[in-house]
């Protein structure tokens, strides 16, 4: 492939500024799937990366000492770093308002938690011309730019307002929705003419990518022609090449912690501390799309149905603070708090808490720990663009005993739906079956099932989703392009039906 510098911008930049208790500021890195897999080809590349640090620009750092930290951070990650600084009233009607209380709810089918709030347009579009302008002073025209999420929809708009010639790409991590739920949105055309503006448009799943199409065919009425695995679609001034690119995990680094023995001496000392029994693992950011009051209750109702599970078993839920500063995510700390006193007061005996529960962020080790050892993962989002966790366990559940229980709803069924047992989080009854039937599946099955997973995820992993997509945006080559599957659940458990 032709080696062209790469920008990626993304709402946060890969690094995080902490003040420090005596008030010195620091930086720390970020972590997570994206950060791995673009690391490398930064480096590779000469690449940079644009994006907020997480501060409101009123009480951040600046001049020389801003200076430093970026400096300092660029030498850590081995590319350039490029902050784009907010102010508190961006802050909150960009990112807090427009991206988390209308796009973040919407593109879940959550219609009903939007707050169309006509104030935090305009900071939407404010804000993603800053970025936009970034990338105008950062970049040249030989430059790749790859533009992540939904905070940052318009920014290919906005480089083509400022007169800017850039090969462009974006990828959206969340769904995309249906049409009648995408249509309530006041912005709809405005996002769907954003859109188009990229020379390449991913999604997580053939079904989001369908549900754009859809939407695109209904309200521009544009010819869309197909192209080996990919969709062109051809507007009056020129054409957009879409298609779906399921993110992935670097399975080679959750596998390998797992092998370390620092791990293998914590997953040890969670099974000593929770003896004869198997585990559960529940672990989600704190989030409403997440399904974890529903899981939570699944779980009492199998307690309830399945009496021979009391004692036996132990939910670990571990919800990591996410958007703290919002009351909903407040509201939901509570309610999850709630439920889980409510089925500890009311099942716990001697020697036996059904649920344990930890509000935090685990260290990676620990996390990883949690994965190697309990024997189910609990995977339920109500809608989930793909969900990492359910991949994390697979790559760190190295002897090969866990089941994974996913939701339909998770992009991650479209991958993993022959070998998960997959459920309905809105259908109580089934997700305490499909618990009860987890907990006595016989070795051979189970280890059959997470050996396939195994080797389904490592083949495809974050390196070939980064391979993928870059392949078709800057070679433009489709040959080798990987097929994404349509999935819908179907009666008997297979993949519904492609008539496309
Ligand atoms: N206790 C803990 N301590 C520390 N780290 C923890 C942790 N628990 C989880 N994490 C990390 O956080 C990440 C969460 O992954 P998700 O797929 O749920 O992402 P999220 O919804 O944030 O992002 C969006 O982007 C991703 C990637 O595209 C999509 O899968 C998803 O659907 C979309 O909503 C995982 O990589 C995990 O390792
Ligand atoms: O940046 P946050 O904290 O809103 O989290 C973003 C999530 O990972 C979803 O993309």
């Amino acid at each position: 492939m032709e080696k062209r510098r790469l920008a990626v911008i993304s709402n946060r930049l890969p690094i995080v500024l902490k003040k420090e208790q005596r008030g010195k500021w620091q930086i720390e890195p970020g972590s997570g799937g994206l950060v791995t897999a673009l690391g490398p080809v930064l480096k590779n590349r000469d690449g940079i990366w644009i994006g907020w640090m997480g501060t409101n620009a009123e009480e951040e750092p600046a001049g020389p000492l801003l200076e430093d930290l970026i400096r300092r951070g660029t030498r850590e990650t081995g590319y350039s770093l490029k902050p784009v600084h907010l102010t508190k009233e961006e802050v909150n009607k960009y990112y807090h308002g427009f991206s988390n209380e209308i796009l973040w709810p919407l593109f879940h089918d959550l219609f009903s938690r939007c707050n169309f709030d006509l104030s935090y347009w305009p900071f939407y579009e404010q804000v993603n011309r800053k970025f936009a302008q970034a990338v105008v002073s950062n970049t040249d025209e030989n430059d790749y730019v790859w533009v992540q999420d939904y905070q940052l929809i318009l920014v290919g708009r906005e480089l083509k307002r400022l007169g800017l010639k850039r090969q462009t790409g974006y990828f959206l991590h969340i769904p995309f929705p249906p049409l009648d739920i995408f249509l309530k949105l006041p912005w709809r055309f405005e996002i769907l003419e954003a859109l188009m503006e990229y020379d390449l448009v991913g999604f997580q799943t053939v079904r989001d990518l369908r549900n754009f199409v859809g939407c695109v065919r209904a309200l521009f009425n544009y010819k869309v022609a197909k192209e080996k695995f990919m969709n062109r679609i051809l507007r009056p001034d020129g054409e957009v090449l879409v298609g779906a690119f399921p993110i992935s995990i670097d399975y080679r680094e959750f596998e390998d912690l797992a092998r370390t023995g620092e791990v293998a001496e914590m997953a040890w000392s969670i099974h000593e501390n929770l003896p004869n029994r198997q585990l559960v693992l529940g672990v989600d950011r704190l989030d409403y799309t997440k399904g974890i009051p529903h899981r939570l209750l699944a779980f009492a109702h199998a307690l309830e149905c399945y009496p021979d599970m009391r004692r036996k078993v132990t939910l670990i839920q571990v919800v990591v603070p996410s958007r703290v500063d919002v009351e909903e995510y407040g509201n939901l700390k509570q309610e999850i708090e709630r439920i889980v006193g409510e089925i500890n007061g009311r099942f716990t005996e001697v020697g036996w808490t059904p649920i344990h529960y930890i509000y935090r962020s685990l260290p990676r080790q620990e996390l990883v720990a949690y994965y190697k050892t309990c024997e189910i993962a609990l995977v339920t989002p109500l809608k989930d663009g793909m969900n990492l966790i359910a991949k994390e366990y697979c790559a760190s559940n190295i002897e090969e005993k866990g089941i994974l229980i996913l939701s339909e709803f998770a992009g991650a069924a479209s991958q993993l739906h022959r070998d998960a047992l997959l459920v309905n989080p809105y259908d109580r009854q089934r997700m305490a079956d499909t618990i009860h039937a987890a907990l006595r599946m016989q070795d051979d099955e189970r280890q059959a099932r997470m050996r396939r997973l195994r080797r389904f995820i490592k083949r495809h992993d974050i390196i070939n989703w980064v391979n993928s997509f870059l392949h078709a945006g800057i070679a433009r080559n489709l040959g080798d392009f990987p097929q994404a599957e349509f999935f819908v659940p179907s009666p008997n458990g297979g993949v519904g039906s492609d008539d496309e």
